[in-house]
């Protein structure tokens, strides 16, 4: 999509010109505050004691950005409200909360966290993966519960050198894990909507022919209709006994009831998770096993990226409201 043209002379440029609406307040700002903002209006939705429809309504009518945190979801009924907007800057990697055919129709940009998020990512999918293997999380319990010096004997882990790995998605977040894993001496393979022309890993059209070849399933692609579910009981069996899934993309992609019979019956050898898909949800069922890796949802949770982001999305508004390219729009949406 092209960069919105329509502002005019940026040299008139007034405060007004530069209000930014803030629906929620996305953990960047609950994090460092909206200094880093200081130089845009910002209006903010949810300190107003009136109902969200009501305040679009009196405040929102000319407003032609809109900073949102990943998890709130722009829909049409939202978009009616503010007649007037252009561009939308997401914090998240994720699009999933946006009606993307929505935005086409009215010609919204969409300014994304670009490759931000991607290195962090991919250490979450890498730390998550060798704490399977390894038990690096179980083998924390059995010290702390004392039973190093008695006769509970800890299992083996399993070797990360010369595993081989299919990453689903190689996206700027596939990318880095495929390279962090491939220094580790795993052989990488991949399936994404295309072949990627720059890279000589083995593609795999079909996610099911790749879980058939493979010891590790990474999840690295967005949440899509066409993803919902496509990690099903089927891939699983493929992936088979000795198989690990890691989930750093989004819950949804995984059948997440399959994943959970597949680890009872141990049809899995183990799973890696930092997403789920009702968070903050996590079926009980995963709490009590040793081979599956939990985690909050934080792979892009360090203060040094939330900075980078602080800076990104500074940049992705004085590009729109100085009429320059945004940094990180999202094309053919
Ligand atoms: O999951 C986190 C994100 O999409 O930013």
């Amino acid at each position: 999509m092209a960069t919105p043209n329509h502002l005019g002379n940026h040299d008139h440029r007034s405060k007004e010109l530069s209000q930014v609406l803030v629906l929620e307040p996305p953990p960047i700002m609950k994090l460092y505050g909206d200094q880093f903002l200081n130089d845009f209006q910002l209006l903010k939705a949810w300190e107003s004691p009136l109902p969200l429809d009501q305040f679009l309504s009196i405040h929102a009518q000319s407003v032609k950005a809109l900073l949102t945190p990943g998890r709130y979801p722009l829909t049409r009924n939202i978009l009616q409200l503010i007649p007037s907007l252009q561009l939308v800057v997401t914090t998240s990697a994720g699009l999933n909360h946006i009606d993307l055919p929505e935005f086409q129709r009215r010609g919204i940009a969409i300014a994304s966290a670009g490759d931000v998020y991607s290195e962090d990512v991919a250490d979450m999918a890498v730390g998550l993966l060798i704490d399977v293997l390894r038990k690096i999380s179980a083998a924390d319990r059995y010290v702390r519960k004392g039973l190093w010096d008695t006769k509970a004997e800890f299992p083996l882990g399993s070797k990360l050198c010369s595993k081989r790995v299919g990453i689903v998605g190689l996206g700027s977040i596939g990318q880095e894990v495929a390279k962090r894993l491939q220094a580790f001496g795993c052989r990488i393979m991949y399936t994404s909507r295309n072949k990627k022309p720059f890279v000589s890993y083995p593609y795999y059209s079909n996610v099911l022919e790749l879980a058939a070849d493979i010891d590790v399933l990474i999840i690295c692609c967005g949440l899509t209709e066409q993803t919902r579910h496509m990690i099903n009981k089927d891939v699983m069996l493929a992936l088979g006994k000795e198989g690990v899934v890691i989930n750093i993309g989004r819950g949804p992609i995984i059948d997440e009831k399959e994943l959970v019979q597949c680890l009872v019956q141990r049809e899995l050898a183990g799973a890696g998770l930092d997403v789920f898909e009702n968070e903050p949800h996590v079926p009980r069922e995963l709490l009590t096993m040793d081979n599956v890796v939990l985690s909050p949802h934080r792979a892009v949770r360090t203060p040094e990226t939330l900075a980078a982001m602080c800076e990104h999305v500074k940049g992705n508004l004085e590009a729109f409201f100085s009429n320059k390219p945004l940094l990180s729009p999202v094309m053919n949406i």
